[in-house]
């Protein structure tokens, strides 16, 4: 893990010293937004419209911030018009790296065609050559002007959402803007950034803070999800593809490895029928590498793993059948 510094790598990782051993996500650094006319978005720069062939996403199949991106890409139908790279999974002294199966990388992970680079970074600096922040994925690239567009999950999925013309289900609809956002905003905190918020913490009283309020959280999501479908009702919102991909993670990484215990998602009746839903839901499951996710947490923080050592488990049935549909009448 590292960071850029006017341009230089530097292999650090975050630094909790100052906030009481507590982690803090640093804020992403490119904000433009791509539009349907190219006209500027809430934040950054216009010029960039929504157009096949021009944008390339580069991901890894471990982040759940990532896995965002790739599931709206999948719903919104638009494989064919952004190309997607994978990064290796393990995350080490060069940040992340591009090291395709072909040449003996890990199964799933690619090269990268724009500039044949082969750490994260040199697209960083091939976007600002003097560039000082975190080199973190997934990162929305344009052939066109040549630089990030975005490197922020959030953003990005609304791009996908509505930059692109028509076509797939519109999951930010205006009329629930205002559910979505205070959703989001307590899972994100609490659940997304959570369980790092607990795996990171280097004190156990910030241990303790982000496990505690994570699984007060989950408990008023399941109470939630008693009463209907999706998190904001009976449609299927991006709010819902927000808190999937940390729960599709969690029994396999986040309870060992986060020391996120309490319990597992499986254990949770609403959650986990809830998680196998969406994992139904068209090209889902295609998205959802447990390889990568368990090579990627278990091999790349040393600190928290020093030997490295992916567990085999856990057994996980996310194919199984679910109760959604037929409890709540679609
Ligand atoms: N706010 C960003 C966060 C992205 C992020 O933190 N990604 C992690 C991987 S899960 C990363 O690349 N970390 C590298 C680092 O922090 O140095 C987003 O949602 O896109």
């Amino acid at each position: 893990m590292g960071l850029l510094v006017e341009g230089v790598w530097h292999d650090k990782g975050y630094d909790t010293a100052k906030s009481g051993g507590r982690f803090e996500r640093s804020a992403a650094a490119f904000r433009n937004w791509v539009t349907a006319d190219g006209s500027p978005g809430p934040s950054g720069e216009g010029g960039f419209k929504g157009e096949a062939g021009r944008y390339h996403l580069i991901v890894s199949l471990a982040c759940p911030w990532a896995h965002r991106t790739l599931i709206l890409r999948r719903l919104k139908g638009l494989e064919e018009a952004i190309t997607v790279s994978v990064v290796s999974p393990y995350m080490r002294e060069e940040g992340w790296v591009f090291h395709p199966a072909e040449e003996g990388g890990v199964p799933g992970a690619t090269a990268e065609p724009l500039f044949g680079a082969s750490r994260l970074y040199e697209i960083y600096r091939q976007a600002k050559p003097d560039y000082s922040g975190r080199v973190t994925v997934q990162v929305l690239w344009d052939r066109e002007r040549g630089t990030i567009v975005s490197n922020e999950s959030a953003e990005i999925v609304r791009m996908l959402n509505d930059g692109f013309g028509e076509g797939g289900p519109d999951l930010y609809p205006e009329a629930l803007r205002g559910a979505i956002d205070a959703v989001n905003a307590r899972v994100y905190d609490r659940v997304n950034n959570g369980v790092y918020k607990a795996g990171f913490a280097t004190t156990q009283e910030a241990y303790e803070e982000a496990f505690t309020a994570l699984f007060s959280e989950l408990d008023a999501l399941e109470a939630q999800l008693d009463r209907q479908r999706y998190l904001c009702g009976g449609d299927l919102t991006e709010a819902d593809i927000r808190l999937f991909t940390t729960l599709v993670r969690f029994d396999a990484v986040y309870v060992g490895h986060f020391k996120c215990n309490r319990q597992r998602i499986a254990d949770y009746p609403n959650l986990s029928h809830y998680l196998r839903d969406l994992y139904a839901l068209p090209g889902v499951a295609e998205t959802v590498n447990l390889d990568h996710i368990k090579r990627h947490y278990y091999g790349s923080h040393a600190g928290i793993n020093p030997t490295g050592i992916v567990p085999l488990g856990p057994e996980l049935h996310f194919d199984a059948p679910n109760d959604r549909a037929l409890r709540f009448g679609r």
